[in-house]
This record gives C-alpha cells, structure tokens and sequence, in this order.
C-alpha cells in the first residue's frame, strides 16, 4: 500500500483501462481473490487510521464496491474491532464476489443495521466504485451527507461515492451541506484513477492510497499520469546570465501594469537570465523595488532570440502585438488576455496553429473560463472533463497547455497528459496565474523543452503555496519564491 503525495510518479487509469485490468488479474486468480485482497487492505489502512476507534460504520453499496466494505468489516471483526455495517444490496442480485463477501461478514458475526449507528468514529464509504451509472440519491445521498457532515474521518473504498473516477467531476446532489471538519482518505484499489486528483476529485477525495492488490498493470494504457518532482537543476560554474536566456514580458495595459510586472518578476526569481517588461501602459511607472526590471517599448524588442510571456494584464491592447509574437518569438508563453484575444480572432488562432506546425515551442495557461473561450463552450464544460479540454486544445493549437486550477493538467500533443499534484486553494488570489506564467517563461527561456518548462514551473508554483509560511499568500511574494 502506497501514501500518494505531490511527488508520486504513477500511471492513472481510467474505468475502462481498471476494468481490463481487473478481468486480466481476476482469471489466473482463485475466485473472489481480488476482493479479498481489497476488503484486507480497506481494513489494514481504516486500523491505522482509527487505530482506537469504538464504532466503525461501514455503509456499503449494491454492487462490488460494497463487496469490499463487507469484506473489511469481517476482517476487522475478526481483528476486534466492531463494525456496523448498513447494505443497500439486494440478496437476489447481489454480484458473486459480493455475496461471498456478504457471507464472510456474517460469518464472522459483523453487525448489520437498517441505518447509521448515532455515532461513529470512522465512516467507511464502500457505496459506490467504479460502477456507478448515476448520481447517488435517496438513502445512499442521505447517508453520504451524514459521513460527510461529521466530524469523524471517512474513508472512500476505490473512489468516493459519486465521483466519475474518469473526470474528477462530482455528481451534484452528493455534496455534502457538512461542516467540512471531516478528514477525508480514500483507498484506490488495482489503479490510480485520474479523477481522483483533478477537478472536485481532491477535496472529494482527500489523502489518497493506492493497492494494487498485487497485480500487474501492464495489460492495459494508461489515460495520464502523475510526473512527480522536477529533477534538481544545478547550475553550471561556468554559466552566465547569456545561459539562461532572454524573457519579454507583454502585457501590462492601463490600470493593469501589475499583472506584467507580477510574471516579469517571477521570470527573474526563478533564474531567468534578462527581463524586459515591454508594458502596453507606457505611462506606467518603472518598478523601483525591481531594478534588475528592464523596461521596454513591445515594438522594440527582436523576439526571434527571445521567451516572451504575452498577455498578462494585457487587455484589448495585447491583440495588436499578437501576430508579431506568435510569428517571430523563438519561444512563448500565452496567458490571459492574449488567450481571450485568440480565442475571438481566426486569423490569430491560424497564426498559433502555425507556430505549432514550425515546432517553436509554445505554452498556453489557460484557467477553465480562458480555455472555454478557445474551445467555444462553456465553463462547466471544461470542467467536466479538464483531461479531454486539456488535450483538445493541445492538440488543435500544437501547443503546451496548462489547464490551471485544483489539478493542474498539463498536455501536449501526442504526449499523455499529466496531473500535477502541488498547489492549493491559498493560490486562489489574485495575479497568482501571472507569477506562473513568468515561472513558465524563465524555464522556457533556460532552454527546457515547452512540456518539462510547464510541467516543472507549475510544480514549484504550487510547491511554494504548499510550503507558504502562516501569513497570507500574496502574488508578489509567491513571485519572489515566497520571500
Ligand atoms: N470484482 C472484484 O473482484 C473487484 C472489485 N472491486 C471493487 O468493485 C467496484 C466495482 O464494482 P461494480 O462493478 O459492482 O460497481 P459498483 O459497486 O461501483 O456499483 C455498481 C452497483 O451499484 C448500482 N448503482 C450504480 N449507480 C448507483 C446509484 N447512483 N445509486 C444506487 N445504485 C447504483 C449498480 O446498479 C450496481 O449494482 C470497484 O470500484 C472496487 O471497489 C475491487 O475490489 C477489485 C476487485
Ligand atoms: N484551489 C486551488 N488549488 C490549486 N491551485 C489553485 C487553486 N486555485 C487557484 N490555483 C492556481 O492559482 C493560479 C491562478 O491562476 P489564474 O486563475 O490565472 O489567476 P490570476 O488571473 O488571478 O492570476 C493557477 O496556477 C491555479 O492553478
Ligand atoms: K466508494
């Protein structure tokens, strides 16, 4: 069994890859082996969790998902603890392994109920897997609220109820009016699940672990992955600012100067060799905090030999400078209004589709309002499935793309999307994107190919946010590496 943490590197598989994978294994084991293996490992990791818990509810479902909660009560029975289980199965239908879990249970003398115990120190939610076929409602919604709604931790069996293990999208009437004081676990079993670490899948799921139940995971492709940690970058004694190349930032239109200065900031903190902030205000004035901060009119830059970080900040104004940036910036990165600009205008996507087909490389960081701009749907859209808009939009602009937000899901065409698993909810403040997109510009411009510059520029964005000190996370501090 397996903590997953931000610096994990492993395979997720959808429901389709973890169903063939589940049938492979299961024909060369011995009937109901697998669930077997799972209910064990459920109960292992729920003993270390409430190692002195009293009451244990295991509320399990009709299928196999519940076939796991049963098997876990009888082993932790059988281990002395006292589970008190609530099973909407149906004897008449109850799947095979299931039922020899079912039997297990009361074999080994676990306590059905019709309904919750009053209190309980641990809540088992073996409801539903990956078998759902719709959002929980009636009595299976009600107990979810409740497991929820408490204060006592809750352990999800394989996925959290409700959750679409392939999207991370939580089914609606699932959510829980709780306090939110509950400490969520959940035990993936055979496979990691993207859904579990993108979207409402985190907070739904809380801290995950996986069990492979001791089978292979070869027969079967994986539908993303997690990258883990960048690898550490020493830099060479003989390096020189040259080395580490040129960043231009575009952007910054009146009122929103901030912005540029934000990602050209966080370009230098990161080891960018020059910054040019090229502000579209050019009333705006020079950043005396920041002398290393070049200031430059966007016209009078050469960006053939240069990264340049456009549209941070950029309003209206950024659209003129786009088909001078795609056109001729030897590397780029697409944020903000220069993503807004493109989505309105075909002759710009035609010029950004063309700088994927000439192979210089491109990042666009879209949050889901921005790529649901450039895909033309709406909001919930992306949302509902960030892995798909992710690669969509990779694949129709040939470009990187971050699609930014809790799970961060980085794509590149051809590539397996990854999830990245640093950051949280502080990074939630304003001018947060424009610090990444200057992070993604100075890897870029140290000569990074455009899928490890994003991949390991929202890694440590997210890092610096997981590690922040107790005082409030603010854009130009994050800039600054968090001092
Ligand atoms: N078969 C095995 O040996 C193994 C099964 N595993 C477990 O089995 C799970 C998958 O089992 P299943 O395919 O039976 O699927 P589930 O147990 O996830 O759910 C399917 C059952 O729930 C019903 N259902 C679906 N949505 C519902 C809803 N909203 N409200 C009420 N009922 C609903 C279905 O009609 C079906 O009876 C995995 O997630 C995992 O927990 C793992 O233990 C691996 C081994
Ligand atoms: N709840 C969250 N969990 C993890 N990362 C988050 C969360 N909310 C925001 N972020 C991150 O913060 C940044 C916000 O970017 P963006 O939405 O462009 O903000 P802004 O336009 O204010 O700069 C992104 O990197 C995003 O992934
Ligand atoms: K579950």
């Amino acid at each position: 069994m397996q903590r997953v943490t931000p610096s994990t590197v492993a395979d997720l598989f959808d429901v389709a890859g973890t169903r063939t994978l589940e049938q492979v294994a299961a024909a060369t084991l011995a009937p109901h082996t697998l669930m077997q293996r799972a209910g064990l490992a459920v109960a292992r990791l729920a003993m270390a969790i409430a190692p002195h818990a009293r009451t244990v509810w295991i509320a399990c479902g009709p299928g196999n998902n519940g076939g796991d909660g049963l098997e876990a009560a009888a082993q932790m029975k059988l281990r002395g603890f006292a589970p008190i289980v609530t099973w909407l199965g149906n004897p008449d239908r109850v799947p095979p392994d299931a039922r020899a879990s079912l039997e297990r249970a009361r074999a080994a003398g676990v306590a059905f109920a019709e309904s919750p115990p009053v209190a309980w120190d641990l809540a088992i939610d073996a409801l539903l897997g990956i078998g759902a076929s719709r959002a929980p409602d009636g009595e299976m919604a009600e107990w979810l609220r409740r497991m929820h709604g408490d204060t006592a931790p809750v352990l999800s069996v394989d996925v959290p109820s409700g959750l679409d293990a392939d999207t991370g999208r939580l089914a609606l009437d699932r959510t829980p009016p709780g306090n939110g004081h509950a400490a969520r676990f959940c035990l993936s079993l055979l496979t990691l699940k993207p859904g579990l670490f993108t979207a409402q899948g985190r907070d739904a799921a809380g801290e995950v672990w996986l069990d492979d139940l001791d089978c292979s995971a070869s027969a079967a492709t994986p539908a993303a992955w997690l990258a883990g940690a960048p690898p550490n970058r020493p830099r060479l004694q003989s390096s020189h600012k040259g080395s580490y190349g040129d960043v231009a930032v575009i952007g910054g239109a009146p009122g929103m100067a901030g912005a540029a200065l934000l990602a050209a900031s966080a370009a230098l903190h990161a080891g960018a060799g020059r910054v040019f902030a090229a502000l579209l205000d050019g009333h705006a004035a020079l950043d005396t905090s920041q002398p290393e901060l070049m200031l430059r009119d966007p016209a009078s830059l050469d960006l053939s030999k240069m990264t340049a970080v456009a549209g941070c900040g950029g309003g209206a104004a950024i659209r003129a400078l786009l088909p001078r940036v795609l056109s001729t910036a030897q590397r780029a990165v697409i944020d903000a209004d220069a993503l807004n600009a493109i989505a309105l205008d075909p002759a710009l996507q035609t010029l950004l589709e063309a700088r994927g087909r000439r192979g210089l490389p491109t990042v666009l960081t879209p949050h889901p309002l921005e790529a649901a701009r450039l895909l033309d749907v709406g909001t919930s859209a992306v949302q509902a499935d960030r892995l798909s808009a992710a690669q969509r939009l990779a694949d129709r602009f040939g470009s990187v793309v971050a699609l930014k937000g809790s799970g961060t899901v980085i794509a590149a065409p051809g590539a397996r999307p990854r999830i990245n698993l640093t950051g949280n909810a502080r990074l939630a403040s304003a001018g947060t994107g424009d610090v990444l997109a200057g992070m993604v510009g100075s890897a870029l411009a140290g000569g990074l190919p455009a899928l490890e510059a994003a991949q390991e520029a929202v890694w440590h964005h997210g890092d610096l946010a997981d590690h922040w000190p107790a005082t409030p996370l603010t854009a130009s501090a994050l800039a600054r590496g968090g001092r």
